[in-house]
């Protein structure tokens, strides 16, 4: 059929219904003759009927993976044609759905490491082994270990030739050694995981070592870049954030502890009040622990982390009467929450009550203290008019209840508030104050809401409304064609949308502005009980669209803007991380990172 007919060259098999009818008598597809007409093709019919095909259980495994191939590649024009991918003619069917990338196994994580290899320095490819080993749980980690430790310590080695002043040192075990406590530091960063723990071979290092990396990390601040900081700085507050910079830095030099929290809007400069404290505190050689709720906010903080990973809280705060953190007294969290001087919770208002008496109980407990929170400081940051915390398939009243609002602990805060918008006062932009003046209106309740219909209406002055997507394209994204190399033109921008659909439809339209072809990327959809994959074929897998995952297909050119969906490697890669796509390899996309601290890091 394909061979004879160029529009059905253009489909996969499972498509052929939509188009085309079975003739029993003739036993060959035939053209419909009826239904929409299809745009550049005269004489072709589309309806909207579906095509289903048998399921098959992988232990009849060559037609499985047949069926796997009829539902990837478009117009098969043979078996033989099916089973040949980059006129590389495979043996089984298997092999082909195996070089196509269509199953999960090593090879992906082999051939990854290997794009690596040819475009990345040592630093990356050790951060992408890291990665992959504590996400993506390849099976053999030592086999691709032993494969690519060279160039994961290349930068040791090159260090170590250059600290003796002499080319001829030879890779050593010391050096693998020395790649593999970095891989391990890494590990614990990212998934708190020793290396051994991911099926690998344990670095030869002391343990004490190992766990304390978490102290040493707060304490290798460098003072004299801190104290310049806070010089330059201090001078630069405004007097309601002098005021609270002094009452605050007042409390830590009392330690006296107490629960406090900064209200403030958005654009109040309260990041950069924190910032200011953290430095002070630091500048002193003592720790200051910066959290955050999410893990995109934790980037805008210094040494910033998010809550649930640095306090080890548990994930079903939901279902538990009291948590607790899973922190003991020997571990390296235990003894830094018993020497910090403060500790700072940016965006607190999303996080659930009990994460916060979660920390008060674990502090009374680890420093022997009684007094709220063990007698620590803790400074609270957020705005309540913003996202409150999440309660899966929860009402308004259950988010209400779980907020810190509805906390006992609540009752011990004192509220200090920010309040000038410093991005309007530095700007001087009369719009912008009243943009930000409508924002604070709309957060306190003061929009009217209509009462049959339970919603507000928006002013005409509230923004500029367009009416197309075309139109809202255009002013956000103007002349993206030229653009989109300029890093810090991307990062100021972004259009925010409710449904996937509109989301698929305005990337479309966006990246098919840039020049370059798109590059194409399958997602491997297995399901992990053998027994009910006859129930959920492949195809169904990939046709669902779950929230926080990429799509099954996912199209890419090189400009293209992304973000990351998970805390990959936090704080530079975290859920909500924008990067410029700079590369694109088969198993390997190269971008630059446009946004937060780590703005211009490749990665
Ligand atoms: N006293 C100040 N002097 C100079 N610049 C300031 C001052 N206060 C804030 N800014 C600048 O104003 C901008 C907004 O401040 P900041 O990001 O700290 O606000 P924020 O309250 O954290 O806002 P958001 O919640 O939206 O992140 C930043 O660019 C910051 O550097």
């Amino acid at each position: 059929m394909c061979e004879a007919d160029p529009f059905a060259a253009t489909l996969m098999y499972v498509e052929m219904p939509k188009y085309y009818t079975w003739n029993q008598s003739t036993k060959k597809f035939q053209r419909r003759k009826q239904g929409t007409p299809v745009p550049d093709w005269p004489q072709v019919f589309s309806t909207d009927a579906l095509g289903r095909m048998y399921t098959v259980h992988p232990r009849n495994d060559e037609c499985f993976y047949l069926r796997l191939l009829l539902v990837n590649v478009r117009g098969p024009k043979s078996f033989a044609h099916l089973k040949t991918v980059n006129g590389h003619q495979c043996q089984t069917y298997r092999e082909a759905c195996q070089l196509l990338g269509l199953l999960e196994n090593d090879s992906h994580w082999d051939l990854t490491l290997a794009d690596s290899v040819v475009s990345s320095n040592a630093y990356q490819i050790r951060t992408l082994f890291a990665i992959i080993i504590t996400t993506c749980f390849p099976s053999q980690p030592i086999q691709l270990w032993n494969k690519y430790k060279d160039a994961i310590c290349e930068d040791i080695l090159h260090r170590l030739r250059i600290q003796t002043n002499n080319p001829d040192i030879q890779i050593t075990d010391e050096i693998y050694n020395e790649g593999l406590i970095l891989i391990e530091d890494q590990c614990l960063t990212i998934a708190n995981k020793l290396l051994i723990e991911v099926g690998m071979i344990a670095p030869n290092r002391s343990m004490h070592d190992a766990f304390n990396q978490e102290l040493n990390r707060e304490l290798q601040y460098n003072v004299d870049t801190l104290q310049e900081f806070v010089r330059n700085n201090v001078p630069l507050l405004n007097e309601q954030q002098k005021q609270v910079y002094e009452t605050l830095m007042q409390a830590v030099d009392n330690n006296t502890g107490g629960l406090f929290f900064l209200d403030a809007p958005g654009g109040t400069g309260k990041t950069f009040v924190i910032s200011l404290i953290l430095a002070t505190i630091r500048s002193r050689c003592d720790i200051a622990l910066a959290l955050a709720s999410s893990g995109i906010a934790a980037t805008l903080l210094d040494g910033g982390r998010t809550a649930h990973s640095a306090l080890k809280l548990p994930l079903n705060l939901n279902t538990i009467d009291t948590p607790t953190c899973n922190i003991s007294r020997s571990s390296a969290m235990g003894k830094l929450l018993m020497q910090c001087k403060l500790i700072v919770w940016d965006e607190c208002t999303m996080a659930h009550k009990k994460s916060l008496e979660a920390l008060n109980f674990t502090l009374k407990d680890l420093r022997r203290n009684n007094n709220i929170f063990g007698g620590l400081m803790i400074l609270l940051a957020g705005d309540f008019r913003q996202t409150l915390p999440v309660v899966p398939r929860g009402t308004p009243a259950d988010e209400l209840n779980a907020c810190l609002k509805a906390s006992p602990l609540w009752n011990n805060v004192k509220t200090l508030s920010l309040t000038t918008n410093m991005r309007v006062q530095l700007q001087n932009d009369q719009s912008a104050a009243q943009f930000s003046k409508q924002l604070l209106d709309l957060g306190n309740g003061k929009v009217p809401v209509d009462a049959t219909s339970g919603l507000i209406t928006l002013t005409n002055d509230f923004c500029r409304f367009v009416d197309t997507q075309l139109v809202l394209i255009e002013n956000v994204f103007p002349n993206i064609s030229e653009n989109y190399k300029n890093y810090a033109w991307l990062s100021q921008r972004a259009i925010l949308a409710a449904k996937n659909n509109d989301v698929h439809a305005l990337n479309f339209t966006i990246q098919s502005k840039i020049a370059g072809d798109l590059v194409t990327y399958k997602s491997v959809d297995s399901i992990t009980n053998p027994d009910d994959v006859v129930n959920y074929p492949t195809e169904f897998l990939n046709s669902l669209e779950i929230p926080g995952f990429p799509p099954h297909n996912l199209q890419l050119k090189v400009g293209t803007v992304i973000m990351i969906l998970r805390n990959l490697n936090p704080p530079r890669l975290c859920n909500g991380t924008r990067l410029s796509v700079k590369r694109l390899m088969p198993n390997l996309i190269e971008a630059t990172i446009i946004n937060g601290k780590y703005a211009e890091d490749e990665t």
